[in-house]
């Protein structure tokens, strides 16, 4: 692939441990900065690759398209850098540091450990209108499902990794359109009418659009299968995650994680950390492509 395990245990054997308690600290007085960072990685691969592509700023960058305004922890990975370079100017890319960091924000919410393969290198180019190859949370499946085969993703992996919704919030603005006229009858059908009637208290009609709820109202700080359950529940909050239940194809594999008798189990928070490793070597930039930053959000 390019990247492997340990790629600085030579130049910078602290890198990992630097990466790791940073995020431990800032973690510690901001707990929302783990699944920020774990967006923020996602957010990443899926534009030109893990290339760090999505930290540059600038009046054109990616950072400015609307998916990305609500992304979280910049600050995180600006202070690792900053680190970083103290200990060994030049080394460690951005990509990595943004990679490592997503890992470690998973095991901060009790998550499963993986080994993160490294050696990215930094991109030089982030463009607003590339933020498209995102999915968006309207999106079917179908369009899910070409969404993720386009960057090397198959179902599993995709209903796996959005898995990473058992973490974090989303903002009223991008579901409550499924809470009062979302057909001529009322709420969207796929929703528990019991919790609709409890989102309707978190997101009232011409509320605050920028109000925040959990994506796993189960357990929104744990990295568990209590998003999955939501679903089969019908109490999943954004309509494309829903869809992973109410659509066959991908139902099988949420019945799989939450274990439901006949079927092949498949463990969550062990295939999570597989499905990262394929996310992370998306499109990498290896060996004398791209650069290292020297300041994430600027090339040098
Ligand atoms: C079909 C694919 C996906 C769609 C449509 C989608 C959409 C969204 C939306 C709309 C939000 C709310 C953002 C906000 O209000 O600020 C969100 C949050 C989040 N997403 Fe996704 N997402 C998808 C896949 C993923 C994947 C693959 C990951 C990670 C592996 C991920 C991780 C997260 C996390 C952790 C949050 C919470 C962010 C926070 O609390 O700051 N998502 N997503
Ligand atoms: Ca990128
Ligand atoms: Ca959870």
């Amino acid at each position: 692939q390019g990247t492997r395990l340990g790629f600085y245990s030579n130049s910078c054997p602290q890198a990992e441990s630097i990466v790791a308690s940073t995020v431990r600290s800032h973690f510690q007085s901001d707990p929302s900065i783990a699944p920020g960072l774990l967006r923020m990685h996602f957010h990443d691969c899926f534009v030109r690759g893990c290339d760090a592509s999505v930290l540059l700023s600038g009046s054109n960058s990616e950072r400015t398209s609307p998916p990305n305004l609500s992304l979280k922890g910049f600050e995180v990975i600006d202070d690792a850098k900053t680190q970083l370079e103290a200990a060994c100017p030049g080394i460690v890319s951005c990509a990595d540091i943004l990679a490592l960091a997503a890992r470690d924000s998973v095991v901060m919410t009790s998550g499963l450990r993986w080994g993160v393969p490294t050696g990215r290198r930094d991109g030089t180019v982030s463009v607003a209108s590339e933020a498209n190859d995102l999915p968006g949370f309207t999106d079917s499946i179908d369009v899910q499902k070409k969404k993720f085969s386009d960057k090397g993703l198959n179902t599993q992996d995709l209903v796996t990794l959005v898995g990473g919704h058992t973490i974090g919030t989303t903002q009223c603005q991008f579901f409550s359109y499924r809470l009062f006229n979302f057909t001529s009858n009322g709420p969207d059908s796929s929703i528990n009418p019991a919790f609709v009637s409890q989102l309707q208290a978190l997101c009232p009609q011409n509320g605050d659009g920028s109000r925040r709820v959990g994506l796993d109202n189960g357990s929104p700080n744990r990295f568990d299968t209590s998003f999955f359950s939501n679903l089969r529940n019908g109490r999943g909050i954004l309509e494309s995650d829903q869809k992973l239940w109410t659509d066959a194809s991908t139902r099988t594999l949420v019945q799989r994680f939450l274990g439901l008798r006949g079927l092949l189990g498949l463990t969550f928070n062990a295939e999570f950390g597989k499905s990262m490793v394929k996310m992370g070597n998306i499109e990498v930039k290896t060996g004398t492509q791209g650069e290292i930053r020297k300041v994430c959000s600027v090339v040098n």
